[in-house]
């Protein structure tokens, strides 16, 4: 296989993921190859410095639902979500002592809710024999991208869209062959830390 001029060059400057929140929303159709995907964007995304408690992970039935699930995701990232104490306190044990009595009018613990810095969507689409395939690629893609610029969070995507199973195979770095190909999981991890650190800056005028 000819050298290959695609992809983009590892970049000089190492975006800090340390303080970004980022989701996965994947689609469970071809499952293997989502599976291995889903395991680069989270590798690349911790190698960044992304803490595994701000990567949050969600999946779907297929690629369909994905434009959905992500609009759906940013906008509960920005609700408060509140639980009472009793439901906090009793799964807690003291001592040992397991399920503590709590008091029944238990109150009410707001718990601050953080917004995404960016959602990859994980999805294989693989072409089959009708025009289903056509159909969902078009509108997924387009959606996806109006999610994006509706919500200003950077949708990374993740959306592979092969002719054949081989070409999704070697996608995800599982070539049945000598190729192995290349896991595009790991440049989703990437876009998503360095987009997310761009938005951030961006919105505080920072440009330098
Ligand atoms: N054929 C593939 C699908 N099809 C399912 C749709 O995405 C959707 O879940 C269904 O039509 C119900 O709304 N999904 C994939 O992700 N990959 C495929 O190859
Ligand atoms: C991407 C698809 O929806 C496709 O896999 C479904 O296969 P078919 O077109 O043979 O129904």
């Amino acid at each position: 296989m000819s050298a290959t001029i695609k992809g983009i060059s590892k970049s000089d400057v190492q975006y800090d993921g340390v303080a970004l929140r980022v989701a996965i929303v994947h689609a469970r159709w071809n499952k293997p190859v989502i599976d291995a995907l889903v395991a680069g964007a989270v590798a690349k995304l911790k190698e960044s410095g992304v803490k595994e408690s701000n990567i949050v992970v969600q999946s779907v039935p297929g690629s369909f639902e994905l434009p959905l699930a992500c609009s759906r995701m940013i906008a509960g990232a920005h609700v408060q979500t509140s639980s009472n104490v009793t439901d906090l306190l009793s799964g807690l044990s003291f001592g040992g002592i397991s399920n503590v009595e709590t008091p029944a009018t238990a109150a009410t613990v707001t718990m601050p809710n953080e917004p995404f810095d960016a959602v990859i969507a994980v999805g294989v689409l693989i072409k089959g024999s009708t025009m289903h395939f056509e159909y969902i690629c078009d509108s997924v893609s387009h959606a996806l991208m109006k999610v994006q610029l509706d919500t200003g969070v950077p949708i990374i995507f993740g959306v592979l869209t092969a002719l054949t199973d081989d070409q999704a195979l070697e996608r995800a770095g599982l070539g049945r062959g000598e190729n192995k190909g290349h896991n595009h999981g790991e440049d989703w991890g990437l876009a998503a830390v360095e987009m997310g650190f761009h938005v951030r800056r961006w919105r505080e005028g920072k440009f330098d």
